[in-house]
């Protein structure tokens, strides 16, 4: 296990730009879209992170060429789909997700494996679904194996998709090549993520893909897709450790490049933060977050964004008033089970948070340092450096996993505190 990590405590109010690399999410889409395309794509600054190269690594084990172009692009050349293939999709959601509906349509057997933890994480539902669409699938959870014939009938499948809302996402991302193309109905407690569900729905129609969606319905038309050039906005949810220093110290921060529109639920940082005391302003490029000095709590359900809630719990762990976090239940389902993960450890610090049946209540007290343990969660990194701003000696375990999706980040942290 690496060396604990000294969270920097700030020595004052930060003021500092910050350069974000690539969307996970959107890198990882269009991966996938340019997989399935009938042409070559060039993805232009995707995110290089642990979740990008295994996704990479997955598609280039079923046949696509991913290969380093100018500028840090990816050129992706699609080809035919084939096993037999070993997968490691490592505790990626996206890459466990996504890849076996494109692996049925791959000649040969496909095997899937992960981290320890990524056997936990639910894939139930997408599984069933893959079979009642025609594919034939062994297993019903990490490691499990896909059994492609070259094609998929595809047609109407209902699931639950409560537990993740990349059950949807995956099923619809490979929904152009079925035969019969891909209706997708919910039933069941509310889906989460609904801005990435609608990144999906964009990413789709922006390769050419006829898709459209109801109430808890989604239907994708049989069709081609284009490759050509896609470029990948920063990672707005990365954005949230950044931002949110400027609260935790009275300061400024700026994030470089915030798109105009924007599927992602980082752009939701805009109004959690002046919610919880702070002031955004965009200039048409760059976003900057002011801190008013007090951090305030927040009664907020966090369903359709729930990638915040990590750094989002943190900040409400130094508001002058409590929080309730709620409609996140599905967060139990993660990297961990970062409901239990963040009341054991804020508690750990002194902290008074307890869990609900779907999300947090957390009451500010006075915290003190301490290991913040991460089971492996890169947001859980960035939540213990956000408290670590505010209380001296939080040591933070693994830093290096926050590499799942921000390799840089403790280099960032270190340049914004400067
Ligand atoms: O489709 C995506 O890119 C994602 C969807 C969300 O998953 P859940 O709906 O499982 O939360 C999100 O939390 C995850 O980080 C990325
Ligand atoms: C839930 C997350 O990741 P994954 O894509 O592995 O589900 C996340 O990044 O917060």
């Amino acid at each position: 296990m690496p060396p604990l990590w000294s969270a920097p405590a700030a020595d004052g109010p930060v003021d500092a730009a910050v350069a974000l690399p690539g969307s996970k999410s959107m890198t990882n889409r269009a991966l996938v879209l340019a997989t399935l395309a009938d042409e070559p794509s060039m993805i232009r600054r995707p995110l290089r992170s642990r979740d990008t190269l295994l996704m990479a690594g997955a598609l280039r084990a079923l046949g696509v060429a991913v290969d380093d172009a100018d500028g840090g692009a990816w050129r992706v050349t699609p080809g035919e789909l084939r096993g037999p293939a070993t997968l490691d999709v490592g505790l990626a959601g996206t890459v466990m997700r996504f890849v076996p509906p494109v692996a049925a349509l791959a000649a040969g057997e496909v095997s899937f494996d992960g981290d320890p933890h990524a056997r936990k994480r639910p894939m139930g539902p997408i599984l069933a679904a893959l079979r009642a669409l025609g594919a034939e699938v062994e297993g019903d959870a990490l490691p499990f194996t896909v059994r492609g014939t070259g094609a998929v009938a595809g047609g109407s499948v209902t699931i639950d998709a409560s537990g993740s809302s990349q059950f949807v996402s995956g099923l619809l991302l490979a929904g152009p090549r079925y035969a019969k193309g891909i209706e997708v109905r919910h039933e069941g407690p509310p889906v989460p993520s609904a801005a990435h569900l609608a990144m999906t729905m964009r990413m789709l129609a922006d390769a050419g893909a006829s898709a459209e969606s109801g109430p808890d319905v989604w239907r994708v038309q049989p069709g081609a897709l284009r490759g050509g050039e896609v470029d990948i906005e920063p990672d707005l949810s990365n954005a949230a450790p950044f931002l949110a220093a400027a609260l935790v110290t009275g300061g400024r921060v700026t994030v470089r490049g915030w798109p105009t529109e924007t599927t992602q639920p980082g752009d939701a940082l805009r109004h959690l933060l002046a919610d919880m005391g702070g002031s955004a302003s965009w200039d048409g490029g760059d976003l900057t977050v002011r801190g008013g000095g007090a951090i305030h709590g927040i009664d907020v359900d966090l369903g359709d964004v729930s990638e915040l809630s990590c750094v989002i719990a943190a900040l409400a762990a130094l508001a002058d008033g409590p929080s309730r976090l709620r409609g996140i239940a599905h967060m139990r389902g993660h990297e961990t089970d970062r409901l239990a993960a963040l009341t054991t450890e804020i508690n750990g610090l002194g902290g008074d948070v307890r869990e609900l049946p779907d999300g947090l209540e957390i009451r500010p007290r006075p915290l003190r340092g301490g290991v913040f343990h991460t089971y492996d969660d890169h947001r859980m990194v960035m939540a213990g450096a956000v408290l670590g701003l505010a209380v001296p000696g939080v040591e933070v375990e693994n830093l290096p996993t926050v590499g799942k999706t921000l390799p840089e980040f403790g280099e960032l942290w270190t340049e914004m505190l400067r």
